[in-house]
């Protein structure tokens, strides 16, 4: 039973109890009051008989005095007990007139109280009419004494019977007391343990209130705790969010690696940490992020180096006496302290690792989540960058395509305008193409353009351009350079193709020439589709004039001019 139940049912008895405590002494004193009534009854009774003997002694005493005086006042006390006789006797024939063996024994006691009187009167009226002797010698025969012994016996009778209810009534009282005081005696022992019961239901229930309001105040620490714990969730999972829209967005990995690197700061605050990618080589792996001031950590390591990368699953450390410490750690300041290392997988691929270091502990779903959303975030920049990459690559030759030399050629215009820097634009075209394909068959063909790209790269600068414009038809971006140098680098192209020596399956598919244009920023335009039109002129020129020769737009002249052949 609950306290609070307890403590209604308690009341309920103390007020039961207190309900009996009060009706107890009522009933026992109305009896009280009964027996103390009829013991004063029987003691009034028993006063009057007394009273009458009393009356009855005074008239045989004044009737002694007269009888040796003969003075009639001694008479007096005589008559007036008479009087008072007869009073007391009729009150005490009405008082026990229902009581059979009193009233048998008053009725004996009259007669022999009017026979005393009788024999008195007989004895003062002897005395007045023969003197003292015959009144004395009428006394000395003892009737009188016999007449008042009888009277006191009668009475005596009464008297016993009076005192032994009496008694009766005085023992029948005193054990009434004695029940009452037991009662109020055990009533207060009740009273007494139903109070201290009380008190301590009260104290159980209070004690229970403060259970409940402490469970309450528990319940909802734990529930805003929960709510703090829901809001800490949807920050990070919104911030997760925006990290991966972010990095969607992104083309280029030194922004990736800049979004990375902000909402790794808010996401683990109070931690440093780094994110390595393996080097294209995949031998080792390079630091190509790092926040929160880690500095001493190494630049790059091996993948042996560290065991979330050997285990394929986050490693994490947070007493650097008991676990694993990873090599590539050693030296870290804060690694000793604690820190998790979490592979970067896409597609089961494993690209790097992310480690965070640093009190307290991150928490290791949230750095997995982070993790995977970088990995997915890097290799769909990888994916993208590598798609691109080919949209921008002829996958014949290996030389950039049209698309990447329209995009280039607009860029490195504007720039050598800012720098005033110039630049050279040839078109070049391989000579009577169409024979190689027709004589030994389209594949010949693809292999003297392969050969032709080959020798673009050898005899072109890692800042010049090779583009595959077309067909048969290539491209060169030649930024600052001299014309001279452009016309040098041009011939000696040309010279390079035609000592060419290519065989397709064993068989020798003869000599290979080839004719270019080239125009000149910005003496000859300076836009794009300007120059690549001045420089087509200028080809067109080179074909003209019998082929395996450069020749060099002449704007003014709207014509090309012969600079090889
Ligand atoms: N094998 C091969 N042939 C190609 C490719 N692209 C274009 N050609 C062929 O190259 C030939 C170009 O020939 P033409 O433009 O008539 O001129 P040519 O034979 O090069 O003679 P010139 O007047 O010296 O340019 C066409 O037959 C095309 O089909 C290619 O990728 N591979």
């Amino acid at each position: 039973m609950r306290a609070s139940k307890r403590l209604k049912t308690g009341f309920v008895l103390v007020i039961v109890l207190l309900s009996v405590n009060l009706l107890a002494p009522f009933f026992t004193t109305r009896e009280v009051a009964l027996l103390l009534g009829e013991y004063e009854e029987q003691e009034r009774l028993h006063s009057n008989l007394q009273q009458l003997l009393s009356a009855l002694k005074d008239g045989e005493t004044g009737q002694r005095g007269f009888i040796i005086t003969g003075r009639e006042d001694f008479l007096t006390p005589l008559y007036q007990g008479y009087g008072e006789v007869d009073k007391t006797l009729k009150v005490l024939k009405q008082d026990l007139r229902h009581d059979a063996a009193l009233s048998a024994v008053l009725q004996r006691l009259e007669p022999r109280i009017d026979e005393q009187r009788t024999y008195f009167s007989t004895v003062i009226q002897l005395r007045r009419d023969q003197g003292l002797q015959a009144a004395s010698d009428l006394i000395s025969q003892g009737h009188g004494k016999q007449l008042m012994d009888h009277v006191r016996s009668l009475a005596g009778e009464v008297l016993v019977v009076l005192e032994q209810r009496m008694l009766v009534l005085e023992q029948k009282l005193r054990a009434h007391e004695r029940l009452r005081m037991v009662l109020l005696v055990s009533m207060t022992v009740v009273d007494l343990i139903m109070i201290g019961l009380l008190f301590y239901f009260t104290f159980q229930a209070l004690h229970e209130g403060r259970q409940v309001q402490r469970n309450l105040q528990g319940l909802s620490d734990q529930l805003s705790s929960g709510m703090q714990r829901v809001e800490l969730r949807n920050r990070e999972i919104s911030l997760l969010n925006r990290l991966g829209r972010a990095m969607h967005l992104s083309n280029q990995f030194d922004e990736c690696y800049q979004i990375i690197d902000c909402f790794a700061a808010q996401l683990f605050p109070l931690n440093s940490g780094c994110l390595y990618l393996y080097h294209p080589s995949r031998d080792v792996l390079e630091r190509v992020l790092g926040w929160g001031g880690n500095q001493e950590e190494h630049e790059m390591f091996e993948p042996q180096a560290c065991w979330a990368i050997r285990r394929g699953q986050s490693h994490e450390v947070k007493d650097a006496s008991k676990d694993l410490l990873c090599p590539h750690l050693h030296g870290s300041a804060q690694a000793p302290q604690g820190y998790l290392c979490v592979p970067l997988m896409a597609q089961g691929e494993p690209l790097g690792v992310l480690t965070l270091l640093g009190q307290p502990m991150v928490d290791q779903d949230l750095a997995e989540t982070f993790a995977e959303q970088v990995a997915l975030g890097i290799s769909n920049l990888s994916l993208r960058d590598s798609l691109r990459q080919q949209s921008l690559v002829d996958a014949l030759t290996g030389l950039h395509n049209r698309r990447f030399l329209d995009e280039t050629l607009r860029r490195e215009l504007l720039r050598a305008s800012r720098k005033q820097l110039p630049v050279a634009v040839v078109l070049l075209d391989v000579d009577h193409f169409k024979r190689f394909n027709d004589t030994f068959g389209h594949e010949a063909g693809d292999l003297v353009l392969r050969h032709l790209a080959i020798e673009m790269k050898r005899n072109v600068r890692t800042s010049d351009l090779a583009c595959r414009y077309g067909g048969e038809e290539f491209a060169l971006v030649l930024p600052e350079i001299s014309r001279e140098d452009a016309i040098e680098r041009c011939e000696t192209l040309r010279l390079s193709v035609t000592r060419l020596q290519i065989r397709y399956g064993g068989q020798p598919l003869g000599p290979v020439s080839i004719s270019l244009g080239l125009a000149w920023f910005p003496a000859d335009g300076e836009q794009a589709d300007v120059l690549l039109h001045a420089a087509d002129t200028a080809l067109y020129q080179a074909k003209h004039a019998g082929r395996n020769r450069l020749c060099i737009y002449r704007s003014e002249a709207g014509d090309a001019t012969l600079a090889s052949s």
